[in-house]
């Protein structure tokens, strides 16, 4: 099993660059897992606490669950993936089967930041967007999809993403293998890691 990394901050395309990667490969060959499913279970907190949890801070997620998981994936196995909830700001009680695959997709924000994650990784990319273009991509999702309004979003930024970013993710680039420029769509470098997984699965 190949297992490319996607890490970069917030609103810089990863979900985007990952649909577009996979789009034009056969269906079931490569699978994908995002960290979000994995941030850690806040079920012993209230609503209001678990909006106030700092999202960015790589404490936030349980990197032990996703480490086992691409184990178990890289040993022929299925897992349980868990279902995240933006709105719940939790965990829910589903999961969903995820089956091995020759090649496997892991995107999140923090996943460079994890020495145990970085082990386990065959390819490692960065996508880059610079941060105001990052901030008008996060505020329009938070507000339109994600349940927080313009305030909150501002105020998230400042106290919790924009440091995490600065402390954490951006300096997880140094660990990365392709950076993938994306304040414009690049379609040259979707090709290029299209390629890559191409020649795994042929
Ligand atoms: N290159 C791009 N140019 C303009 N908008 C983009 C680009 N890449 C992504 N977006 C948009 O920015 C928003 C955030 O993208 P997304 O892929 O969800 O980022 P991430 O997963 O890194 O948070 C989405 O609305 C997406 O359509
Ligand atoms: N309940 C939550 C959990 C996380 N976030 C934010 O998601 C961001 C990471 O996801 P991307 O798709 O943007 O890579 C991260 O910056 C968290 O602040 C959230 O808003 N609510």
């Amino acid at each position: 099993m190949l297992i490319i990394g996607i890490a970069g901050g917030t609103g810089c395309g990863k979900t985007t660059v990952v649909n577009q990667i996979i789009n034009e490969l056969p269906d079931g060959e490569v699978g994908v897992i995002s960290q979000d499913s994995y941030y850690k279970d806040l079920s012993h907190l209230s609503l209001s606490d678990r909006r106030m949890t700092n999202f960015d801070h790589p404490q936030s997620i349980d990197f032990e669950l996703l480490e086992e998981h691409l184990k178990l994936l890289k040993a022929g196995k299925s897992i349980q993936q868990p279902v995240y909830s933006f709105l719940e700001c939790n965990r829910t009680d589903k999961s969903i089967p995820i089956s091995p695959s020759k090649v496997l997709i892991v995107e999140g924000i923090l996943i460079l930041t994890s020495a145990q994650i970085r082990k386990m990784l065959d390819i490692k990319i960065f996508v880059h967007a610079d941060s105001d273009e990052r901030l008008i991509r996060r505020l329009k999702r938070d507000v339109n999809e994600r349940g927080w309004n313009l305030d909150e979003t501002l105020d998230k930024y400042q106290t919790n993403i924009k440091p995490m970013h600065l402390q954490f993710i951006e300096p997880s680039k140094e660990y990365a293998d392709i950076i993938i420029p994306n304040n414009k769509y690049n379609t040259v470098a979707v090709d290029m890691v299209r390629t890559i997984i191409n020649e795994k699965l042929d």
